[in-house]
């Protein structure tokens, strides 16, 4: 009998939690997803709630397993929105403080006090990071330099931290692992990513007791099992990667050069570089890609921080739209936007501008300007920061980008990735399974447990759905980003 086997893969995003099912040929078998709350506090800070995400997360995992026998069930892969902070009690299991999301700014005054005492250059030889309030470091220690009854408990080893990978890990086995994965710990800005240990430099600077910090593992190996899932068994959890390096390993991005772009909340493109770290000069990021077989692999990194969030703020801050999926028809309504730009900096601008202080802006308004123009200049703002990182990109390797493959929930967005192929002058490629950054964590969790035996194999699990081609010549494409530009420039 040819028994059917599968792999989960959550994915802890940054709206929203998904859990879902593959099967051994890397085809969906059942998906469930859920969004959750956002906290803004603060002008510039956002937070979510540890135990919401827990308890959403492993409702939708329940969801999504329910269509198939768990016995079936080989392995579970996460992948999460990476450098998001998460303090917890160990005894409790309850966490002591709102996770501190990526995209909050609160920090960014002390990376600022860390620059003018001379750590920048440190901090970007060892960790290969930018010296920005985005990773979680600095997150961490605020929460530590805020809360001396928190410190004490974290010296004493009875308050731990983790990225969100690390948190459902503990959640899952129900306290026995403390681990995280070395592209998730890449990320916290206290990783050497040389060594792929944590940095004692660093935590002495930071005054981090490491009595609090995850157990740092590979990508793909089996870090413990879960019984949560029902039916008296005990599933391994056998990969995990932040999101972004997930979606490069499930793009099959593993060769170097190969690129992609995620459109979710933010966007990000990852360029893999095989076994060397690469230093950037030009605002890129250095990021451990994959640990896998006992290797290290690194990628570059460009990080846009507000991309699908313009859609979301249209939904949920102006209320102009219901649905995300609105936009494409009401962009496609006007056939431009009447000179209207819209700069999203709700966050400050990664790269490749690294400015904390920038906030959104919307250009170039008349009496003539409409809700459509809106809409559509919000959708170009994503395909026009996601080119400036690119132009970073090309600039500092040399080598003129011939395919962009994409990803993420943006990508449904047809409109989208067209005015990206148009602005970009190349082919645009978006594959049939849209939900690459699951599939990178699924393909983890199914090599580590023998489902798939290589890259090879896993390369044959994958098909491309459409191509778009670049339909706008040169001089509108200059045009078109030269208007961009000035309208960045206001907030630099
Ligand atoms: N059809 C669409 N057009 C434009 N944006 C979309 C569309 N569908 C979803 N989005 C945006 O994509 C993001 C969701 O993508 P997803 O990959 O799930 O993000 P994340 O992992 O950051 O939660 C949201 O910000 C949403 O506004
Ligand atoms: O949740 P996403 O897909 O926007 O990804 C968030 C990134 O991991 C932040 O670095």
């Amino acid at each position: 009998m040819n028994k059917s086997r599968y792999v989960v893969a959550i994915d802890q995003g940054t709206t929203s939690c998904r859990a879902i099912v593959f099967d051994a040929h890397g085809g969906i078998v059942n998906t469930a997803q859920q969004e959750f709350t956002q906290f803004f506090p603060q002008p510039g800070w956002v937070e979510h709630d540890a135990d919401e995400i827990w308890r959403v997360q492993l409702a939708v995992l329940r969801e999504a397993v329910a269509a198939v026998d768990v016995t079936d069930i080989t392995a579970i892969g996460i992948t999460n929105q990476r450098e998001t902070t998460v303090v917890w009690d160990k005894m409790t299991g309850k966490p002591v403080h709102p996770a501190i999301v990526w995209q909050c700014r609160r920090t960014s005054g002390m990376c600022e006090e860390l620059r003018q005492r001379g750590w920048e250059t440190t901090i970007r030889g060892k960790t290969g990071l930018v010296l920005d309030a985005y990773f979680s470091g600095t997150k961490l220690k605020w929460l530590l330099d805020t809360y001396p009854d928190i410190r004490a408990k974290a010296e004493r080893g009875e308050v731990l931290f983790g990225t969100v990978d690390s948190w459902l890990i503990w959640k899952l086995t129900e306290g026995r692992q403390h681990v995280t994965d070395v592209t998730n710990a890449s990320r916290t800005m206290l990783l050497n990513i040389h060594s792929a240990q944590w940095d004692d430099d660093i935590l002495t600077e930071f005054n981090i007791p490491k009595a609090m910090l995850p157990e740092v593992r590979s990508s793909s190996e089996i870090y413990g099992h879960t019984g949560l899932l029902g039916g008296g068994v005990n599933v391994p959890i056998a990969g995990a990667a932040g999101d972004q390096q997930a979606a490069l390993f499930g793009q099959g991005c593993s060769s170097e050069g190969m690129a992609k772009n995620t459109y979710g909340t933010g966007c990000f493109v990852l360029k893999c570089t095989g076994a060397q770290p690469i230093r950037s000069e030009k605002g890129l990021i250095t990021t451990i890609a994959w640990g896998l077989n006992g290797q290290l692999t690194y990628a570059l990194e460009g990080s846009v921080f507000n991309a699908g969030a313009v859609v979301q703020w249209l939904r949920d801050g102006l209320g102009i739209i219901q649905h995300a999926s609105e936009t494409e028809a009401i962009a496609k309504s006007v056939p431009d936007t009447g000179g209207v730009y819209f700069v999203p900096a709700f966050t400050g601008f990664g790269t490749p501008y690294w400015e904390p202080d920038a906030r959104g802006m919307i250009t170039g308004l008349t009496r003539a300007s409409t809700k459509a123009d809106i809409v559509r200049a919000a959708l170009e703002s994503i395909a026009f920061q996601s080119r400036d990182v690119l132009e970073v990109m090309e600039e500092e390797s040399g080598i003129r980008l011939k395919e962009l493959r994409v990803d993420g929930g943006a990508v449904r967005n047809d409109f989208l990735m067209q005015f990206q192929a148009d602005v970009l002058g190349v082919d645009v490629t978006r594959p049939q399974v849209i939900e690459t950054t699951a599939l990178g964590a699924a393909s983890l969790a199914g090599l580590a447990v023998g489902l798939w035996s290589d890259m090879s194999e896993l390369e044959q699990l994958k098909g491309y759905d459409r191509t778009f081609h670049p339909e706008k010549d040169l001089r509108y494409r200059e045009q078109a980003v030269a208007g961009w530009k000035r309208a960045v420039s206001y907030q630099l």
